[in-house]
């Protein structure tokens, strides 16, 4: 009956209320994909969890499609329909928290920026056997043409 659970915002008001944002609710991705039916669905979309069960039958573009994503990460289908940003807006309504940070694919690429550097190491890769060949070949006509000449 301690009752100290209380979150701190209600009470708390010596300036220190902007930390606010540390409860967030961190679910795992194979605990959203439980969630896949007409009775409780949620989708992820850019490593959120959204809870759309009450939006099934109010979405614009139908049921079937959230019910295609139902579980699973959206966001791309999300964002190939382009939706506008009332939709956009929608979706605080729907957010009950974050895709735990370790089952978040590198996809916003801030904090894993290895993609990039993969990509410029491709390129040295493509063109240092490219110049090392055209090297060659400019030193064989160069020695067999001179050995002609002579
Ligand atoms: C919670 C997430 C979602 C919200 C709040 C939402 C909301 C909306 C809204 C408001 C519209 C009307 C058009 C607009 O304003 O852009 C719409 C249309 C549409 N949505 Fe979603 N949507 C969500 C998720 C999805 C997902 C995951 C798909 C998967 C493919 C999808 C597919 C569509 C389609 C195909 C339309 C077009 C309907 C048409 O143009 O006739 N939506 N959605």
């Amino acid at each position: 009956m301690s009752g100290s659970m209380a979150t701190a915002e209600a009470s708390g008001s010596d300036g220190k209320g902007q930390e606010v944002e540390t409860s967030v609710t961190y679910y795992r991705l194979e605990e959203v994909a439980k969630r896949n039916s007409l009775k409780e669905l949620w989708l992820v979309i850019h490593g959120r969890v959204y809870d759309v069960t009450r939006f099934l039958n109010e979405h614009p573009g139908g049921e079937e499609v959230l019910l295609e994503q139902a579980g699973v990460d959206a966001s791309e289908s999300f964002e190939d329909v382009g939706h506008s940003s009332d939709a956009r807006e929608m979706l605080k309504q729907y957010y009950i928290g974050d895709i735990h940070p370790s089952d978040l694919k590198p996809e916003s690429g801030s904090k894993d920026p290895s993609k990039n550097d993969t990509c410029k190491s491709c390129w040295a890769y493509w063109i240092l056997p490219i110049i090392g060949a055209v090297l060659l070949g400019f030193l064989y006509r160069y020695y067999t043409s001179e050995s002609k000449s002579s």
